[in-house]
C-alpha cells in the first residue's frame, strides 16, 4: 500500500473506469528523483501489479492505493520525458513481462540464503518491542525453515519485499531473474540487514550503559555531597551556611573549619589530574615515562576503591615524584653547573664553611681541595656534552626530531629510542667524614651542601639491617614502599642534592635480610650508580649527580669494599681552647637565641666556659658542651623572666620591690656553675688516679672515636706462675700481654727483679700468678696498642718502682723488645690532653702524626716521648736511673 498523488489517483480511477476488469493491472516504476545520486540510471525494471484496492481515508489526504505484484517486468525503450496533453510526465515505450526464472536453485545456495534469511529474522524478533511482530517474525522464520528448494527463489522474492534495506539493493534485486542469483542478493541483503542493526544495538546499548553509569555517579556523589552537608551542619549547628565550599565538604568530626585534610572526590579527581600532568611533563620516551604511561593505563581500567587501584596510585605518586635528572645542560646560575661555573665559587665556598665551622684547617683545606675538583670534572664533562650537542650527529638529530613529533603513549616493543642522558655528572671521590660523635661531620656536609647551593638530605644508616630498607620493598609485598635514597632524593626534589650518609659504620653485615653494604657499595660506585635500582620503583635511578658524603665514629667496622670507595677525612676533637672559641662563636649564640634571651642578658667568661668544658665534659666533639651551655642559658631565661615579672608587679609587696631593686647581673661566674649544672663529674678525676705499684695509664681511642686514657692494673696473687687477663679482653690484646709477660721475665736477671739469669720471677722467691686487669670491665677491649702499658705494669708490679700518674703511654711490642707503631694518635693524644696528662710515650714511627696531626697548643703544653725498645720506654716511664740495670741492655739485630 502506497500513497499516491492526486493525478496518479485521477489516472487510476480512469483506468479502473475504462477497464473491464474488476482488478486492472499496472506496471510499477520506481522513478528516482533527478538528484538522487543513489539510482541506477535509467531504470528499467518493474512490478506487473493488481490493483486490489484504491481508498481516500478522509477529504484532504491523500490517497492510498493498494497493489498486488504479479511479475518483473522490463521497459523496452526505458522512461523518457513526455509533455502528453500539456502536462508533463513521463513516457514509456513498450514493456515486456520478464518473469521469473523457475528452476531450482543449488543447493548450497539455499541453505546460505536460509541461514541469512533465520538471522535476520531472528535478529528483527528479538528486536521488535511488540509482541506480536515478534510472533510474526518467528512464524516466517518457521516457513522460512520448511521452504523446499523450488521455492526459496520465491521466498526470497517475499522477504526482501518485507524487511527493510537499501533500495539500490533492492532494486538490483528486482533486476536479477536467475533464481541462484536472486537467491545470492537477497543473502547479501540479509546479511548486511542484520549486521547493520547488530552493531547499531551494540552502540545503542554501550551508549546506553555508559549514559545509566554516568547517571548512577552523578546520583551517588550527589547523596553523599547531602549526607556531607547534613554532617556539617551537625557539628557546627551556629553556621547558617551549611556548605561554605560545595567543592570541598568537610568530612571531619568535630572540626569546623575546612583543612587539608578534608577528604572529598574533588580532591580525589584534582589528585588524578595532577597525576596525570606530572606524567605528561615526564621525558618523552624514557623508560620511567613508558612506566608511568602503562601504570596509568592500568590505572584507568582497575575501578576505583579497590585495594589494587590504590596500589597503582601509591605507585604513580612516587615514580612521578622521582627527580628524574633533567637533560638540559643550559648553565643558567642556580643550577648545579652554573654554581659551579661562577669564578667565585671556591671563596664562596671557602668563605661558609669559615662561617659555620671554626678551626679544622687542615680539613676545610681538603674539602677546597674536593670542591675544586668536583667543579672541574662536572666543567669539562659539561663542556664536552655541550660540543656533542652541537655535532650534527645522528642521534642528537634523533633527539631533536624526537622533541618535534608528539609524544605517543602507544607502548611499542621497538627498541628502546630514548635518547642517551646528557645531563653533566659531577662525579668525585666519596668522602667519608670520620671521627667522634660532635666534632662537626653532618654540620660539615652541610656547609658543602650550602656551598654548592644544593639541597641537603641525611641518612640515619644506624641500625639499618635489612638490604629494602635502602633499596625498597619490591611491590608484590604489603605495604611496600621504596627505599631510603629514593625518600631523600623526593625530599630532595632534585636529581643533584647532597645525601650524607650518616654512621656508616653502623649498617648491618649481610643476613637473611640481604646485604644492606651490598647495597650501599652500588648506590656509591660510581661505576654503577647511573642505573640504581629501588626494587620499588623498578625502573633504573641515576644516582650519578648525586654528592654522596658518608660519616662515621670509626673505621674499624666499615667494610673494606665501601672503605675502599671512600676517601677519609679524619676529624679527631677538639682542644679545649679550640672549644672555648666553638663555644664562644656558635654554640652560645645559638642557645641564647633559642631561649629568647639576648647577649645583653647573659654572659659567661672565658672562665666559665673553660670549667664547663674541662670538668661537666669531657668529650671530644662539643655536643655535651652544647647541652651544659643550652642548661645554663635556660637557668638564666627563668631568673630573668622573675626579674621582669619583678619589675611589673604592683609596688606593694615587699619581695617584690626587693627583687626589682636589684640590677640584673648578666654574667655567670664559674662558681655559679655548680648551683645550675650540679657537682661536676670530671672534678677530682685526676686526684683520684694514683701512683701504684703495678698500674700504668695506657692510651685508648673507643669504639665512638673518641680518645682517653685507661688503667692497666696488675697485681701479684698466690699461684703457679700463671697470668689472668680480665676485663672484657680480646684475642689481639691477651696475646699483648703474654709477650709483656715473656719479656720482662727474659729482662728480669736485667731489670734486677731476679738475683740470677733463668730465675723465673713468678715462681722464685714465692710462687705466685700476676692478674691484669683492665677496668671498665663491660666494654670489650682489643689491639696490640696495650704493649707497652702493660709491661710497664709488670716490671713495676715485679719491681716495686712506680710509674707517675701523669704519664700515659701507647705503643705496640715485639718478642725483642721493639715498640712499633699504632693508630689513633691524634685521638689519644686529645684524650690524654683532656685528662691532664703532662708526659705521653709513644712509638718513635708515631712522630710524623704527632707533627702532623696535634694542635701546636698541646704540643706546647704536653712532653712527648718517642721511643724505639721497651727499654726506652721503661726509662721514659720510670725515669732514668729508677730501675736498677745490671747491665746495658745490648739488641742485637739479626743481620742474615
Ligand atoms: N668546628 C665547629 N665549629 C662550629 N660548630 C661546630 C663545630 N664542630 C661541631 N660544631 C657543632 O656541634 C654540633 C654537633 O655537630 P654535628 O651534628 O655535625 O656532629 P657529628 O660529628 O655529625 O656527630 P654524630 O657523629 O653524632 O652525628 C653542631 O651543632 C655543630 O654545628
Amino acid at each position: 500500500t502506497i500513497p499516491i498523488s492526486h493525478s496518479v489517483a485521477d489516472a487510476v480511477l480512469a483506468l479502473l473506469d475504462d477497464s473491464d476488469a474488476a482488478q486492472p493491472v499496472l506496471a510499477a516504476v520506481p522513478i528516482p528523483a533527478p538528484d538522487d545520486a543513489e539510482f541506477e540510471r535509467p531504470v528499467n525494471v518493474g512490478t506487473a501489479a493488481r490493483v486490489v484496492r484504491l481508498a481516500r481515508p478522509r477529504a484532504g489526504q491523500p490517497y492510498l492505493l493498494s497493489l498486488h505484484g504479479l511479475v518483473r517486468i522490463r521497459l523496452v525503450d526505458g522512461v523518457r520525458p513526455s509533455v502528453a496533453g500539456g502536462n508533463p510526465g513521463l513516457e514509456v515505450h513498450g514493456i515486456e513481462y520478464v518473469g521469473a526464472d523457475d528452476g531450482t536453485p543449488r543447493g548450497a545456495t539455499v541453505e546460505a540464503f536460509k541461514d541469512a534469511a533465520l538471522r535476520m529474522l531472528d535478529r528483527l524478533a528479538r528486536d521488535s518491542a511488540q509482541p506480536q511482530r515478534k510472533d510474526e517474525w518467528m512464524r516466517v522464520a518457521a516457513m522460512v525453515e520448511d521452504i523446499s528448494h523450488a521455492r526459496a527463489a520465491w521466498m526470497a522474492d517475499v522477504l526482501v519485499a518485507a524487511v527493510s534495506g537499501q533500495y539500490p539493493d533492492k532494486l538490483a534485486f528486482l533486476a536479477a531473474t536467475n533464481v541462484d542469483d536472486r537467491l545470492r542478493r537477497a543473502t547479501e541483503l540479509f546479511i548486511k540487514q542484520t549486521s547493520i542493526s547488530e552493531v547499531s544495538k551494540k552502540i545503542a546499548s554501550a551508549v546506553d550503559e555508559s549514559l545509566s553509569r554516568q547517571q548512577k555517579e552523578y546520583f551517588l556523589r550527589q547523596q553523599l555531597a547531602a549526607i556531607q552537608r547534613e554532617l556539617h551542619s551537625l557539628h557546627n549547628p551556629h553556621n547558617t551556611n551549611p556548605n561554605p565550599n560545595p567543592n570541598n565538604a568537610n568530612i571531619g568530626f568535630g572540626t569546623g573549619a575546612p583543612s587539608d585534610l578534608d577528604e572529598d572526590e574533588q580532591a580525589d579527581a584534582d589528585d588524578l589530574a595532577d597525576l596525570r600532568k606530572r606524567i605528561d611533563a615526564m621525558q618523552p620516551a624514557s623508560e620511567e615515562r613508558k612506566v608511568a604511561v602503562r601504570e596509568w593505563r592500568r590505572l584507568k581500567r582497575i575501578p576505583q576503591g579497590s585495594v589494587e587501584n590504590g596500589v597503582i596510585r601509591t605507585y604513580l605518586e612516587w615514580l612521578t615524584s622521582v627527580p628524574w635528572p633533567s637533560h638540559s645542560t643550559t648553565p643558567t646560575p642556580g643550577t648545579a653547573i652554573g654554581v659551579l661555573r661562577d669564578p667565585a665559587f671556591l671563596p664562596k665556598a671557602r668563605a661558609q664553611l669559615d662561617a659555620d665551622h671554626y678551626g679544622l684547617d687542615q680539613i676545610k683545606r681538603r674539602l677546597i681541595e674536593y670542591l675544586a675538583v668536583v667543579r672541574l670534572r662536572a666543567m669539562a664533562d659539561a663542556t664536552a656534552q655541550e660540543k656533542l650537542q652541537k655535532l650534527p650527529s645522528s642521534e642528537s638529530s634523533l633527539a631533536n626530531e624526537k622533541a618535534l613529533v608528539p609524544v605517543t603513549p602507544k607502548i611499542t616493543p621497538t627498541p628502546d629510542p630514548t635518547p642517551k642522558k646528557t645531563s653533566p655528572r659531577v662525579k668525585g671521590p666519596i668522602l667519608l667524614f670520620v671521627g667522634p660523635p660532635g666534632t662537626g661531620k653532618t654540620s660539615l656536609g652541610q656547609s658543602i651542601a650550602k656551598a654548592l647551593d644544593r639541597p641537603f638530605q641525611r641518612i640515619s644508616l644506624g641500625g639499618v639491617r635489612d638490604e629494602a630498607e635502602i633499596r625498597g620493598h619490591r611491590r608484590t609485598y604489603v605495604a611496600s614502599g621504596p627505599g631510603m635514597i629514593v625518600q631523600a632524593l623526593r625530599k630532595a626534589g632534585r636529581s643533584d642534592p647532597v645525601i650524607l650518609l650518616d654512621e656508616i659504620d653502623k649498617v648491618g653485615h649481610s643476613n637473611f635480610h640481604g646485604d644492606p653494604g651490598a647495597a650501599l657499595l652500588e648506590v656509591l660506585d660510581p661505576e654503577q650508580n647511573h642505573s640504581f635500582n629501588d626494587h620499588y620503583i623498578n625502573v633504573p635511578i641515576d644516582l650519578s649527580q648525586v654528592l654522596f658524603i658518608c660519616t662515621s665514629n670509626t673505621l674499624e667496622t666499615i667494610s673494606a669494599p665501601l672503605l675502599d670507595r671512600c676517601e677519609v677525612v679524619e676529624l679527631s676533637g677538639y682542644t679545649y681552647d679550640e672549644k672555648i672559641h666553638i663555644a664562644r662563636r656558635f654554640l652560645l649564640p645559638k642557645q641564647i637565641t633559642t631561649n629568647g634571651l639576648t647577649d645583653v642578658q647573659i654572659q659567661l667568661t672565658d672562665a666559665s666556659l673553660l670549667h664547663i668544658a674541662t670538668l661537666y665534659t669531657r668529650e671530644a666533639g662539643v655536643r655535651s658542651l652544647e647541652r651544659a651551655i643550652g642548661a645554663v642559658v635556660r637557668s638564666k631565661a627563668v631568673e630573668w623572666a622573675e626579674h621582669l615579672d619583678a619589675l611589673a608587679a604592683p609596688k606593694n609587696n615587699a619581695d617584690a620591690d626587693k627583687e626589682a631593686e636589684k640590677p640584673w647581673r648578666s654574667v655567670v661566674e664559674a662558681h655559679e656553675l655548680e648551683a645550675i649544672l650540679g657537682v661536676p663529674r670530671w672534678d677530682g678525676e685526676e686526684r683520684e688516679r694514683e701512683e701504684r705499684r703495678g698500674v700504668v695509664y695506657g692510651l685508648v681511642v673507643t669504639g665512638m672515636g673518641e680518645g682517653g686514657i685507661m688503667p692497666v692494673e696488675s697485681a701479684a696473687v698466690p699461684g703457679a706462675g700463671r697470668l689472668k687477663l680480665t676485663g672484657s679482653l680480646g684475642d689481639v690484646i691477651k696475646e699483648s700481654g703474654e709477650i709483656a709477660l715473656s719479656w720482662v721475665k727474659t729482662h728480669a736477671f736485667d731489670l734486677g727483679i731476679t738475683a740470677g739469669r733463668g730465675i723465673d720471677p713468678l715462681k722464685v722467691p714465692d710462687p705466685m700468678d700476676i692478674h691484669l686487669h683492665l677496668p671498665a670491665g663491660a666494654q670489650k677491649k682489643d689491639g696490640p696498642s696495650a704493649g707497652i702499658a702493660m709491661t710497664c705494669a709488670f716490671v713495676s708490679l715485679l719491681s716495686g718502682a712506680c710509674v707517675p700518674k701523669d704519664i700515659a703511654m701507647t705503643g705496640e711490642i715485639t718478642l725483642r723488645g721493639r715498640v712499633t707503631p699504632v693508630g689513633g694518635i691524634r685521638m689519644k693524644v686529645l684524650g690524654a690532653h683532656r685528662a691532664q696528662i703532662r708526659k705521653v710515650i709513644l712509638p718513635w714511627a708515631n712522630r710524623k702524626d704527632v707533627e702532623h696531626d696535634v694542635a701546636p697548643e698541646i704540643r706546647r703544653e704536653m712532653q712527648f716521648v718517642f721511643v724505639r725498645t721497651v727499654s726506652e720506654a721503661l726509662e721514659a716511664a720510670f725515669g732514668k736511673g729508677t730501675l736498677g740495670w745490671r747491665r746495658e741492655t745490648v739488641l742485637l739485630e739479626s743481620r742474615l
